[in-house]
């Protein structure tokens, strides 16, 4: 089997959420701190800590088969690189901001003026969309201080929180994009390499669906089972088991993360007790 070559991010926010969805998906590879390469002793697969911004040109290349990447350095540098999984992690926007005290009602507040990034390519396409003429001035760290010092009118930046915009005095004016990590695929990956990739994207949509489910167990009288488990949706449908107690059942079912505060309200509100929610490590359909 031939062996699929991973690039993860070196050092910075992506980094241990990138080597944790790998362990995860049951992949041990020893992740030594100065190493810039390292190899699993489990899977086919060989991990390239690199720079991210870097990524984009070795996916391209040929020289890794894929990628855990930020998708907004997809768009700014990779527009041709492919994705094949959203990863639920690193979620941020890029947007404009401009200084607090500006008043601000649209893109034609940056004509003739000067922006600060390390995004160049997405302001432009965003400035060209809106036919607004701009300086765009590359920058690559501390985005959010070039206002401060006199270096530019407004900034294109990653924003999360809101509080380096807020430290620094700025606002959010637009939002270009939203971006979450995501796994990138080489266009040059072979067909044999395509065929490991497969297995460890099982793998990882594995993960994520349990990430994103909880596992829920509760009693239930046998008079309101039907309205309890109406509320319930279950991998197929839920288990219903008796209890010792005359009467009574326990029910099992699978809940997703975003319906999960809902529908405990909805099964506590329809006579549910000894509610019990559990995490889920993996889960295939
Ligand atoms: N504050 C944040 N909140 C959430 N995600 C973020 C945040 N900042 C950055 N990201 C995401 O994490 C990625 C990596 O950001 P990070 O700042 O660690 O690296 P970098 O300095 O852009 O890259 P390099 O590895 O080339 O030094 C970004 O491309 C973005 O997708
Ligand atoms: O909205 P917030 O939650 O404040 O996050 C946004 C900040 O996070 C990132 O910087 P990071 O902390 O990664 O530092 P860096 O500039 O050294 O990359 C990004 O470049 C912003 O400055
Ligand atoms: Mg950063």
């Amino acid at each position: 089997m031939s062996t699929l070559k991973m690039a993860i991010q070196k050092s910075g926010r992506l980094n241990q959420d990138s080597l944790k969805i790998i362990k995860d998906c049951g992949i041990s590879i020893d992740n030594g701190k100065d190493q810039l390469k390292a190899s699993a002793s489990n899977f086919p697969l060989e991990v390239f800590y690199l720079r991210n911004g870097d990524i984009p040109q070795y996916l391209r290349d040929g020289v890794v088969d894929v990628a855990i990447i930020g998708e907004n350095v997809l768009i700014e540098k990779g527009q041709d690189i492919d994705f094949v999984e959203r990863l639920g992690f690193s979620k941020c926007k890029v947007s404009l901001a401009v200084p607090k005290n500006e008043i601000y009602t649209d893109m034609s507040y940056f004509e003739g003026k000067k922006i600060a990034t390390s995004y160049p390519n997405t302001v432009q396409k965003y400035l060209n969309a809106a036919s607004v003429s701009t300086n765009v001035h590359l920058i690559n760290g501390s985005v959010e201080i070039a206002p401060n010092i006199g270096l530019a009118d407004g900034i294109c930046d990653i924003v999360s929180s809101g509080s380096t915009l807020f430290k620094n005095n700025l606002k959010e004016v637009e939002v270009l994009l939203k971006s979450e990590a995501v796994l990138a695929v080489s266009p040059r990956i072979s067909v044999e390499t395509q065929k490991v990739l497969d297995k460890l994207q099982f793998r990882i949509q594995s993960v994520l669906k349990g990430r994103n489910s909880k596992y829920v167990l509760l009693n239930a009288p046998n008079d309101k089972l039907e309205s309890i488990l109406a509320v319930l949706p279950g991998m197929r449908s839920p288990t219903v088991l008796p209890l010792a107690q005359e009467g009574w059942s326990s029910v099992h079912s699978v809940i997703s993360k975003n319906q999960f505060w809902e529908i405990i309200d909805e099964l506590k509100a329809k006579g549910a007790e000894g509610i019990l929610v559990c995490p889920i490590e993996k889960m295939v359909l």
